[in-house]
This record gives C-alpha cells, sequence and structure tokens, in this order.
C-alpha cells in the first residue's frame, strides 16, 4: 500500500515546501487540479524536477481528448495521469494507449459514477492502471466518504490497483487500510495539519503496519 499526497490549495512554492516537509513519508506527489488550473503543466514539471525519485501524478481529471492530453502531461514530466470514469470509453481508451507510448500509467477517477461495481469492471478492462473512488469536495461537504465504493472496487476489479481520495484524515485512516485499497490519497488530511511531517510520518507508519 502507497501514500500519496494531494497538493490542492498551493501555488509552486507552496507546494515545493510542503513536498520536502514530507518527501521521506510519501510515495507519489498529486499536483492537483487547483493547481493546473491556476500554474498549468508547469507545476507538474517543476516538481518532478525539484523531486525526482518521486513519482508525480498529474490530476487533470480528463473528460475529453484523452490521448492528446496525457500527451502533455507526459511531456511535462508525469508519471501518472488522472481520467474521469464518467467519460466515453474513447477517451479512456486514448489516454491508455497513449500513457503506454510514454511509459506512464492512468488513473480512472470515479468522482460521480453512479455504478460504481458495473463501470469499474469496464474499466478494468479498458486497461485503467489505477481505478480511484473519490468523494470530492462538494461530496465531502455533505458529510459523503468512499469507503463502501472502496469495498465494491475490491471485489469486482481484477486487473487494476485500486485507490481511495476524499477527505481522509489520520483519525479514518485505519478504516480505509482494512479495506485494503494499492494506493491511500490524503491531501487536506496532511497539508492542513499544523505538525505536517508528523501526520505524514504517522500515516506511513500505519500504511506500513498495512
Ligand atoms: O481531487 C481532489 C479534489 O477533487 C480537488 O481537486 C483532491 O485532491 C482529493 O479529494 C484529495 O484531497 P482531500 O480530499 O483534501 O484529501
Amino acid at each position: 500500500m502507497k501514500l500519496q499526497l494531494a497538493l490542492d490549495l498551493v501555488d509552486i512554492p507552496e507546494a515545493k515546501n510542503v513536498v520536502k516537509e514530507v518527501a521521506d513519508y510519501i510515495d507519489i506527489v498529486e499536483i492537483g487540479t487547483p493547481v493546473v488550473i491556476n500554474e498549468g503543466l508547469r507545476a507538474v514539471k517543476e516538481i518532478k524536477d525539484a523531486f525526482p525519485s518521486l513519482q508525480v501524478l498529474a490530476d487533470l481529471k480528463i473528460m475529453d481528448a484523452g490521448g492528446y492530453e496525457v500527451m502533455k502531461a507526459s511531456e511535462a514530466g508525469a508519471d501518472i495521469i488522472t481520467v474521469l470514469g464518467v467519460s466515453d470509453d474513447s477517451t479512456i481508451k486514448g489516454a491508455v494507449e497513449e500513457a503506454r507510448k510514454q511509459g506512464k500509467q492512468i488513473m480512472v477517477d470515479m468522482i460521480n459514477v453512479k455504478d460504481i461495481a458495473a463501470r469499474a469492471q469496464e474499466i478494468d478492462v479498458l486497461g485503467a492502471d489505477y481505478i480511484c473512488v473519490h468523494s470530492g469536495y462538494d461530496h465531502q461537504a455533505a458529510g459523503i466518504n468512499s469507503f463502501d465504493d472502496l469495498k465494491t472496487i475490491k471485489r469486482v476489479v481484477k486487473n487494476a490497483k485500486t485507490a481511495i481520495a476524499g477527505g481522509i484524515k489520520l483519525a479514518t485512516l485505519p478504516e480505509v487500510i482494512q479495506a485494503q485499497p494499492d494506493l491511500v490519497i490524503v491531501g487536506g488530511g496532511i497539508t492542513s495539519q499544523e505538525d505536517k511531517q508528523n501526520v505524514a510520518a504517522q500515516m506511513q507508519q500505519l500504511i506500513k503496519q498495512g
């Protein structure tokens, strides 16, 4: 099981400072959608250049033109790129094909997918590397989490790795770990803490204990 730090509400210098603080305790650093909107793919390039030993995920939440957008994120240095599960199969296929060409990986984000079990099986066949259940900020505000959806994809997905994101905190991490995802994604649960390093270290410890 791996730990991904999601950076959403920072600019590039702040992103570098946070990663510097927690780099020893995370496996993947995510350049979040708001950062890409504010700073462009330059944010991906700068973080990859500064921290070459970490995998960098570009959270583009691709909805169309999968092949082209994966190509641009790959050129910027992204190792993993996100595509939306609600997008057309041809978009996901295009993204997967381009990722294979570039030696990169695709994470399909299941945010707002209604039938998680059925869609996850289809996406698994399309060749996604990761399938991620996700309660976005708007769902979190309504008190929704993805813990049950994680159990669902663990049951039906045969090839892809499983991931979970959305409001995970130190206190809720043990419940997530019980379901044994391959990847846990944490944003505010680390970035909004006073002592980010300490929280990231504790999370890594819990994940290692499995
Ligand atoms: O993808 C995300 C969200 O849609 C904003 O872009 C976050 O990176 C993801 O939800 C993880 O962040 P937290 O919910 O703060 O843990």
